[in-house]
């Protein structure tokens, strides 16, 4: 055979040089056109009809071009809801699930409300790998340490079910959390008020950081770790990379950080233990103490020398309890807060707010939280704002084969392996303009009245109601693990809101983007990975604070 003249003209060593890359480029090219043949092959299973009653597919898998990585580079766009709205321009809704390979690791995502909520009724799908993962990769724990953890988890659950959902534990947290966070707004009142501009989110977070981990870990804490809310709010961003596997490379400051901060909390909690003569004060006794804090705290301290937990999984853990507690609460108080003062949103939605707050004020200025926490305009901006600006990632591990009815009419069945992993990720739902049509704002824009409804027993009045929502809206995802804290959350929530706009007023002085350049844009979400949970900002509003003159 001739060798073709331009071919012939190539010194042999540069075809040597250049034949792995031609090989490299035909294999991705040959996984490029098998998979995508693959998912065509499966959408047709799919489309075409509903078949034999108890039809049964799995998934069609999403194509990739890279082995093993697969879809993981462009599911890691850090752009919220950019992965999925670039799946759905070309990727049908109605197929309800789709499979996507993430580091090696088969990853089904599940989409209609119908099978969301099979996912949260199911009891064989556990979270169990995703935390040892999580153990293993983020906090880099030894096997022998996360074994100690796994086998002691059910206490977690108890320990939860003792001291932060029961109704009255969770007053006792809010109680603390409110005298905190009203001594530093004090505080304020005297000297934030004499800056000439401040950003709106960084001071409220950290205002509500010092108040919540001081309310849950006891006030030594941040004397100790000043800069803790700093640190934590950046790990927050980047855990994921370590979830992942990004690269060392890529990751070197996230893991100085991580390390930085688990020292500290371990020399905390050391600090600690000396202070309290060798063992925390018992959880039956005092509500709070300044040591160790919370009942919920000082019993999780006991349980880490019960579950043979070392002093780093001890502060492993404290971490991760920080994570539960502040990385979803305090930016979506900052949502609210931003959206109820933006003066170029509702011009009335302050002053009706307001209104509200300024009716469960006790006579010695405090709020009356049971009646804050259902006044109906606050309930439908509070969830509103997590339908808006959370992204959380309900993570499943198969412990068996599953076969979970599509939809409604139960005819056909998607089936998933045992060993794969589920995301259902909340974005996808909240987010889905069909879910949230018939509404006069469309899904993407904050509407405070979307949840509010015309109130049967009181003509004229209107209530707060989520009817309709189940499988599409789940902040705080669902099931057996459905977030223990949510109850807290809201409290602290709205608390901290009706605080904040009774204490002060703010003059509005621009926004500014994520480089701090003003612009006249509200503020949007920031860089966050998919399944970050609250939606960081990538920008500020500027804002004078002025100490409010009428109470009323
Ligand atoms: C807006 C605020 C919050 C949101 C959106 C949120 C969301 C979530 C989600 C999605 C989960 C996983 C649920 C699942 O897998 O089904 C979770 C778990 C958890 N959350 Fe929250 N959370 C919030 C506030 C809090 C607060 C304030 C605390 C603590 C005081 C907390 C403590 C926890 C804990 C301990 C878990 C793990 C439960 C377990 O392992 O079973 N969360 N949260």
């Amino acid at each position: 055979m001739e060798v073709p003249a331009s071919f012939a003209s190539v010194p042999r060593s540069a075809l040597y040089a250049i034949a792995p890359f031609v090989l490299v480029a035909l294999i991705l090219s040959f996984i490029r056109a098998y998979t995508t043949w693959n998912y065509y092959r499966r959408m047709r299973q799919i489309t075409s009809g509903p078949g034999k009653p108890g039809k049964t597919i799995p998934p069609p898998q999403i194509p990739y071009t890279l082995p093993y990585l697969g879809n993981a580079l462009s599911f890691l766009n850090t752009t919220p809801g950019a992965y999925w709205h670039k799946l759905f321009s070309w990727h049908p809704r109605s197929s309800g699930a789709c499979t996507l390979l993430l580091g090696g690791k088969k990853t089904h995502i599940v989409f209609t409300p119908h099978i969301v909520q099979a996912i949260f009724k199911n009891k064989t799908m556990k979270r169990d790998v995703f935390e040892h993962e999580l153990f293993q990769k983020v906090f880099s724990l030894p096997e022998e340490q996360i074994a100690n953890a796994e086998a002691g988890k059910h206490h977690e659950h108890e320990m939860n079910a003792a001291y932060l959902t029961k109704f009255d534990r969770v007053n006792e947290l809010t109680e603390t959390f409110t005298r905190v966070l009203d001594e530093v707004l004090a505080k304020d009142a005297e000297e934030i008020v004499k800056k000439d501009s401040i950003g709106l989110y960084d001071w409220l977070r950290d205002r509500m950081f010092t108040a919540s981990t001081t309310a849950l870990l006891g006030e030594e804490i941040l004397k100790m770790y000043p800069e803790y809310c700093e640190d934590f709010f950046k790990f927050d961003q980047e855990f994921l990379g370590f979830f992942f596997d990004l690269p060392n490379i890529m990751m070197r400051d996230a893991i100085a950080r991580r390390d930085r901060i688990l020292k500290k909390l371990q020399a905390w909690g050391k600090a600690m233990q000396e202070r309290s003569g060798g063992s925390p004060i018992d959880p039956e006794g005092p509500a709070w103490e300044p040591l160790f804090g919370s009942r919920l705290n000082r019993a999780r301290q006991l349980d880490y020398k019960k579950r043979n937990l070392n002093a780093r999984s001890g502060a492993a853990f404290d971490l991760g309890m920080t994570f539960g507690l502040s990385s979803n609460a305090i930016p979506a108080t900052n949502w609210m807060l931003l959206h109820i003062i933006n003066p170029k949103g509702d011009p009335t939605l302050y002053k009706r707010v307001m209104a509200d707050i300024l009716k469960v004020q006790n006579p010695d200025g405090s709020i009356h939280t049971p009646t804050l926490i259902a006044l109906p305009l606050l309930q439908s901006i509070w969830t509103e704002t997590l339908r808006l600006y959370t992204d959380v990632l309900v993570t499943r591990n198969l412990s068996e084969d599953v076969k979970l009815p599509l939809d409604e009419d139960g005819k056909t069945f998607i089936e998933m392996k045992k060993g794969d992993n589920v995301f259902a990720p909340s974005y996808i739902g909240h987010h889905d303009p069909a879910a949230w049509s018939g509404q006069k704002n469309p899904s993407e824009e904050f509407w405070a009245e979307r949840f509010l409804a015309p109130d049967p027993a009181n003509p004229g009045q209107e209530m707060f109601s989520i009817t309709g929502t189940n499988g599409k809206f789940y902040p705080f995802g669902g099931g057996r693990t459905i977030c223990p804290g949510r109850v807290f959350a809201k409290q602290e929530a709205l608390g901290a809101l009706a605080m904040v706009l009774l204490r002060f007023e703010f003059e509005f002085l621009g926004f500014v983007d994520k480089s701090g350049k003003a612009t006249d844009n509200f503020v949007k979400p920031g860089s966050n990975f998919p399944g970050s949970g609250a939606l960081m900002p990538g920008g500020d509003m500027k804002v004078k604070v002025l100490r409010r003159q009428r109470l009323n």
